[in-house]
């Protein structure tokens, strides 16, 4: 229900301050305080500019991709099985963010409906060495890693005989070698032929037009990316872009501008014990090629053992055994990963969080519920979920001077609480 959204306050003017007398006005302009320097300009974001952002699984094949996105989505739409290419197509799925607000909110108001944030997850192909020249279905599935704005990348460390690995034997990182040297070498064809062709077009424009400096600074951009990746070899997302330059690497959709989210694959002994052969090498291999990116070392074999159970079984074994699911921190890092925040509409008739990017102002922010709450924008009465908390309900907040009017310039923040107004 949308009626708390669209609820307009006609006694609500932005204009409604006490008017001002010529006096106070001939005040302020003697004490006008000094210039103050301007604010630094917002970083932009690499990626996507949209609130709608995926995430897919990649890795070698036969890993444990799709047993993860099936317990991930508490689905069985992956297609797991014990040989390599088990996945030709992308499977799709929406996965809950848990979030103890959420909760809060939803005892609090007892809403008939209740909608938490989601993380759209896809589970792709295996990737082979040669992928990015075509080898298998390289190209179709490098095309599906395009297609999303993450990577979780899936990175198996488990010994099992049992389980083929398409290299002879188990190495992480040569695996995470492979990934990353088809990723680099597709941008890197993809750079090159749109170089070739801003030269062709470059040459055929007038040389001192404006629109030939445009695509003249454009190319040099699009030259340091390609330098970014063959000189340097780095890939995109580890280079310094500044925002013009950003602007311009986000057209290109590269493989490697896209955050990724490193999962290393354990046995359940292995991740119960703490303890795995390969993951200070692995650690090593993250801090020497992409320093900074996260690793989340997780069992596919106990997720899949815990799945089943009710919540109850499940902190039973979870105590039992000394270790808990990673499944829950893994969504976070995902959905932090692609900048990813959440507000909250509450109401009795539903609590649901909307998922936006970080940055974004109020009216865009109200725009995800729906276009109209954009385009005929009045303000939003915002409050902390920190402070509904605090003071327990939103009398005791409004009573607290904590409940905000915010007007078009407002940026939100993750955990607020809207009541949207908007024009009829
Ligand atoms: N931690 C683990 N320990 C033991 N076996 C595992 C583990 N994780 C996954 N497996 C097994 O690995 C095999 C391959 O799994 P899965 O089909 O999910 O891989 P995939 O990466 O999606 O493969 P493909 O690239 O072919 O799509 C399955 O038999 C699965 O049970
Ligand atoms: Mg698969």
């Amino acid at each position: 229900m949308l009626y708390r959204f669209l609820r307009i306050n006609l006694s609500f003017s932005p204009l409604s301050h006490k008017p001002f007398s010529t006096s106070s006005i001939l005040l302020a302009k003697k004490k006008m305080p000094p210039k103050k320097a301007a604010a630094p300009e917002k970083k932009a974001l690499l990626g996507r500019p949209s609130n709608n952002l995926k995430i897919g699984i990649v890795g070698v094949p036969n890993v444990g991709k799709s047993s993860f996105f099936n317990v991930l989505s508490d689905t069985d739409l992956g297609k797991a099985a014990n040989f390599p290419y088990a996945t030709i197509n992308p499977e799709e799925a929406r996965i809950p963010v848990p979030d103890v607000r959420f909760d809060w909110l939803c005892e609090t108001y007892k809403p008939a409906s209740r909608v938490p944030a989601h993380l759209t997850c896809i589970d792709i192909a295996g990737l082979t060495a040669g992928a990015s020249t075509g080898a298998g279905l390289g190209n179709a599935f490098l095309s599906h890693v395009r297609a999303v704005d993450g990577i979780f990348q899936v990175v198996r460390a488990f010994d099992d005989a049992e389980v083929i690995h398409v290299e002879g034997d188990v190495d992480p990182c040569r695996d995470m070698e492979i990934i990353q040297t088809e990723l680099r070498l597709k941008d890197i064809e993809w750079v090159e032929k749109t170089i070739d062709n801003m030269k062709k077009t470059t040459r055929s424009l007038g040389s001192n037009s404006l629109a030939d400096k445009a695509k003249k600074e454009e190319l040099a951009i699009i030259e340091k990316v390609y330098k970014v990746l063959t000189v340097d070899q780095k890939d995109v997302r580890k280079a310094e872009w500044n925002n013009k330059e950003i602007d311009v690497v986000n057209t290109l959709q590269l493989l490697t501008a896209k955050p990724v989210t490193y999962l290393v694959n354990l046995s359940e002994r292995d991740f119960i014990r703490k303890k795995n052969k390969w993951l200070p090498k692995i650690k090593a291999w993250i801090d020497a090629n992409n320093p900074g990116d996260i690793l989340i070392p997780f069992s596919v074999a106990l997720e899949q053992r815990l799945a089943p159970l009710s919540p109850e079984e499940k902190a039973e074994e979870e105590k039992a055994i000394g270790a808990t699911s990673s499944l829950a921190k893994i969504t976070h890092a995902g959905y932090n990963s692609l900048d990813l925040i959440r507000y909250f509409t509450c109401g009795p008739d539903e609590v649901r969080a909307w998922t936006i990017r970080r940055g974004t102002k109020a009216p865009q922010a109200a725009g995800v519920i729906h276009t109209d709450f954009e385009n005929k924008f009045v303000c939003g009465e915002i409050m902390a979920y920190e402070d509904l908390k605090e003071h327990g309900s939103e009398a005791a907040v409004k009573a607290a001077g904590k409940l905000r009017q915010q007007g078009k310039p407002y940026e939100m923040v993750d955990g607020d609480i809207a009541y949207w107004k908007s024009g009829a």
